[in-house]
């Protein structure tokens, strides 16, 4: 059994910039020789992706706009890749959001608004997307996602993304269970924090990497590199006995009281 990705088709939806986690699991699945194709919200982010992808040497990759908050521009955006590649063999989804002013104070203060905005987008969009996608994975596939620690326990500032990836977490599971029998894997990887565009919209973002480099076990936060080689992990052979799971790659954080 071999573990390259040659002549296997991903999709990567949430690439923003260089930064972008999603960028570090793109380089990790071109590097393992897959061919990749990438989503993106909107008109805005068209270009700075296709120039990042542009990077990466003999990468023949395909670019959709997809609008995660629109049933009907999911499963357009699926049957526009279906047409042109047919099969895909995973996708990455790297995508959240939540209003600025609900990401520090008081949970408590979080309006019905925000809170379904961020649930709207970080939590449901994965399974709009894994209903639209399972079909075109006629090998089987993986499906991957972003999550983080303050869904599993509170994490000064987070707030309502900490209770969206609360639900991300369990609808992963759920999906894991319903396409299992369609050999489709569903997992989760818990990141660590890092600079990211995203990491821009939380309260006191630097004190938390600082606390990272004090207490964490490998004493250092992780970078989308490290993110991205779990993402070939999960997206290959190598984990065909792992379904509904989360890998912490976080310097071990997730381990301290
Ligand atoms: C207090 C927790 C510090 C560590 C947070 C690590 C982390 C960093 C970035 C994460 O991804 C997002 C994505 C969107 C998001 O919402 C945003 C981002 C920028 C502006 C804005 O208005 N909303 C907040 C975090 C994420 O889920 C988790």
């Amino acid at each position: 059994m071999n573990f390259s990705l040659e002549g296997r088709t991903y999709v990567i939806m949430g690439v923003a910039n260089k930064r972008s986690i999603a960028w570090g699991i793109a380089r990790s699945l071109h590097n393992a020789g897959a061919r990749l194709i990438f989503t993106y919200a909107n008109e805005r982010f068209k270009k700075p992706v296709e120039d990042l992808v542009a990077t990466l040497e003999g990468q023949n990759a395909l670019f959709y706009e997809c609008d995660v908050t629109n049933d009907e521009a999911v499963q357009h955006t699926f049957d526009q890749i279906k047409q042109d590649v047919g099969t895909i063999h995973g996708l990455a989804h790297c995508i959240a959001f939540a209003d600025k002013e609900d990401l520090k104070g008081e949970f408590v203060e979080t309006s019905r608004d925000g809170y379904l905005l961020a649930h709207n987008i970080s939590a449901y969009s994965l399974v709009a997307v894994a209903r639209a996608a399972q079909p075109l994975m006629t090998d089987g596939g993986g499906i991957i996602t972003l999550t983080y620690l303050g869904g599993e326990r509170v994490v000064q500032n987070y707030n309502v993304m900490g209770v969206a990836k609360a639900s991300l977490d369990a609808s992963m599971k759920y999906l894991a269970n319903d396409l299992g029998k369609h050999r489709v894997r569903v997992n989760a990887i818990s990141a660590g924090p890092i600079r990211t565009l995203s990491a821009k919209g939380i309260g006191d973002f630097n004190s938390v990497l600082k606390d990272i480099e004090e207490k964490a076990p490998l004493r250092r936060t992780v970078t989308q590199e490290e993110v991205g080689d779990t993402a070939y992990y999960l997206l290959s052979d190598l984990s065909r006995g792992v379904t509904g799971e989360v890998i912490h790659v976080d310097s071990g954080y997730n381990i301290l009281g």
